[in-house]
């Protein structure tokens, strides 16, 4: 877990992007703040060149007025009209130096904090994803996952674009009104007008334009999600030959996106034109009003005069106000919804309340590896019955215990819930004595070893996935856990032995050498409890023979529970537990169950062939394929 974003929830309601705001945007304040105070200065040197060229008119060309600078002693004037032309340029070009330095560090300063901020955002979101509770990845399809944490995350920086651009353009009208307010006070109140009216416009905009944006981020996390998914299985894809299928799904999924973005386009360019078609007719407006007065005399309600230098100003005032007006109107306005948007699905990743150890800081200690199930039920989340029902089961440290039955019996559930993937409904789990839903989730997965069905290896050498969860290991005791898993010698046969990279999700190897890696990678770390969920399912006839006689050297003497379809695996095991239907059907050593002549009986004259030996009961409760099987 990163130590500078901690994870942690907001209790109070806050906004999406306050909750970024002030958690993440806060450490970096005094970037962002020297940034908007610079951006804000700079724009004070950028209003002096229309000043400068009014004055310039009236007094250099037309010769009308003295020429007089508002703050600028007299005194540092020169006289003559040659000398004020050099002191005009002179400004002009300091001006236009300072702005752009101003500029300068104020982009640097804010844009730094923007990354960071990013950054952490980004980090605590993957963060707070890996901290959710199992269920979550069985609601949420990767594809959506993946959407939040790129697309959304990185979608926010628009967020940060629109608030300088915001700030930059209100501080140039604003800026801008400051100085006509100093040449003619009741022009600049008319030319007020064009970023009021803006203003109302962008509040319509903003209004129409917030739930647009948040169906297109919707849209391209089920576009992800369906292009995910294809990549994903695109063996099968090709091997079903539904190329076409597939491609009629991500063109439909891409369709509503295509719909849905195109609905939030077309509010834009409708607000943009109304928004530039009203500008530029206020903008006429003034230059009618601010010629009359010129022409004719001060305009109703109106008194004093005006010279062609000062309307030139203001008309060159609101000419360069419009263009950003209308941006703030319609751009930034857009750029903050669309932000928006992501911040709330990044936020619902960051308060989702569903953590693990939310709270649980006890730790789970081991001295043996006993387990015990008292009466355990467990219904998953999104299913309607139970899928485990009263469950006890008692194991003690350093047994072998293999757990079969038909498939969807519920073999793997129940080992998921000694992980605390998932926590009981009702009854309890035990390991050396303690309630293991007392501890932390961390504190009892640390203890145990797992292969799962489809083991995963993670692109990289196969030493650096053998070692996985312990890092450090040397390789005499990499090659150690190999040796035991068995996969020592097919990997000294490759080319480049510990050092071949495997490939993404390690493609480059057989299932049978991917299981036997992954089996390498749990006895590394030396834990007490070793789960093997069908470990031998994707590996040959002989390299099950050599786990199968290998068992009892990986089981060593720790407490194991191996899931196995074929009962061989697991025929020597201390005990073995037939699970039908969610329960737990026999229990017993493979003789004791033999001479039981149950269901397991049934399971293993069905795998050794015996077909005409199993008895009706069985073949009336189970499919033909499983009998197949
Ligand atoms: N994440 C889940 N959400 C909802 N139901 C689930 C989930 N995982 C499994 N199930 C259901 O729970 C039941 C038991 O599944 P489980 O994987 O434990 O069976 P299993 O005995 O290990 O089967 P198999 O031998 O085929 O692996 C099945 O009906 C399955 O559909």
């Amino acid at each position: 877990m990163s130590t500078d974003t901690p994870r942690s929830r907001s209790t109070d309601e806050q906004t999406p992007l306050r909750l970024l705001l002030s958690r993440f945007a806060r450490p970096h304040s005094r970037g962002f703040t020297f940034g908007l105070v610079t951006l804000v200065l700079a724009r004070i040197p950028q209003r002096i060149p229309a000043l400068l060229i009014g004055v310039s008119l009236d007094a250099l060309f037309l010769a009308t007025q003295p020429y007089r600078l508002p703050l600028v002693p007299q005194g540092w004037i020169p006289e003559t009209p040659t000398g004020q032309l050099w002191f005009t340029v002179f400004i002009l070009a300091g001006a236009v130096l300072v702005e752009s330095g101003l500029d300068w560090v104020s982009r640097w300063s804010y844009y730094h904090a923007t990354v960071h901020t990013l950054h952490d955002i980004r980090t605590a979101t993957y963060d707070s994803v890996v901290a959710l509770e199992m269920s979550y990845f069985d609601d949420t399809q990767s594809g959506e996952v993946m959407s939040i944490l790129n697309n959304d995350v990185n979608n926010i920086d628009n967020l940060s674009e629109g608030v300088y651009s915001g700030t930059n353009f209100v501080s140039q009208v604003l800026i801008a009104l400051a100085f006509m307010l100093v040449l003619n006070w009741q022009l600049a109140i008319v030319a007020a007008l064009i970023p009021v009216l803006m203003g109302v416009l962008s509040h319509i905009y903003a209004r129409q334009i917030k739930q647009r944006y948040e169906a297109v981020r919707e849209s391209v996390g089920q576009v992800n999600a369906r292009l995910e998914d294809t990549i994903d299985g695109i063996a099968t894809v090709k091997a079903n030959t539904r190329e076409n299928h597939e491609l009629d799904r991500v063109t439909e999924q891409s369709r509503r996106y295509k719909a849905t973005r195109w609905g939030a386009i077309r509010i834009r360019v409708v607000f943009s034109a109304i928004t530039w078609f009203v500008g530029r007719g206020s903008e006429h407006v003034l230059l009618l009003i601010g010629g009359y007065w010129i022409l004719v005399g001060p305009p109703p309600l109106m008194s004093g005069s005006l010279t062609p230098g000062t309307l030139l100003t203001f008309f060159m005032y609101t000419h360069s106000f419009l263009i950003p007006v209308q941006q703030l109107a319609v751009n930034v306005i857009d750029r903050i919804q669309n932000a928006n948007a992501s911040a709330k699905r990044v936020a619902g990743v960051l308060t989702n309340s569903a953590i693990e150890d939310d709270g649980d800081t006890d730790t789970l200690s081991i001295t043996d590896g006993s387990v015990s199930y008292e009466d355990v039920t467990f219904t998953y989340p999104t299913a309607e019955e139970p899928t485990l029902r009263s469950i006890d089961l008692s194991v003690d440290d350093g047994d072998l215990v293999g757990i079969v039955g038909s498939t969807g019996a519920g073999k793997s559930t129940v080992l998921k819930l000694l992980f605390r993937f998932y926590d009981p409904d009702s009854g309890m789990i035990r390991i050396d004595g303690t309630d293991i839903g007392t501890v932390s989730r961390r504190s009892v997965r640390e203890h145990i070893g797992y292969v799962s069905q489809d083991p995963f290896l993670f692109d990289g050498t196969i030493r650096s996935n053998i070692a996985y969860a312990t890092p450090g290991a040397d390789q005499e005791t990499v090659e150690r856990a190999a040796r035991i898993a068995g996969a020592h010698e097919f990997v000294t046969s490759l080319d480049d032995g510990y050092d071949t990279e495997v490939g993404e999700r390690g493609v480059k190897l057989s299932g049978g050498q991917r299981q036997r890696l992954a089996i390498a990678r749990a006895l590394l770390s030396d834990p007490e409890i070793l789960v093997l969920d069908e470990a031998t399912s994707h590996v040959d006839n002989e390299t099950e023979l050599q786990i199968q006689q290998s068992l009892e050297a990986i089981a060593g003497d720790r407490t194991t529970f191996v899931i196995a379809h074929r009962l061989s695996t697991v025929r020597d095991a201390d005990a073995i537990l037939v699970l039908d239907d969610g329960q737990i059907a026999e229990r017993g050593t493979h003789e004791d169950l033999l001479d039981r002549d149950g269901l397991y009986a049934d399971l293993w004259r069905v795998q050794v062939g015996d077909i005409d030996a199993v008895s009706d009961r069985f073949l009336g409760d189970v499919p033909p394929e499983e009998v197949a099987r």
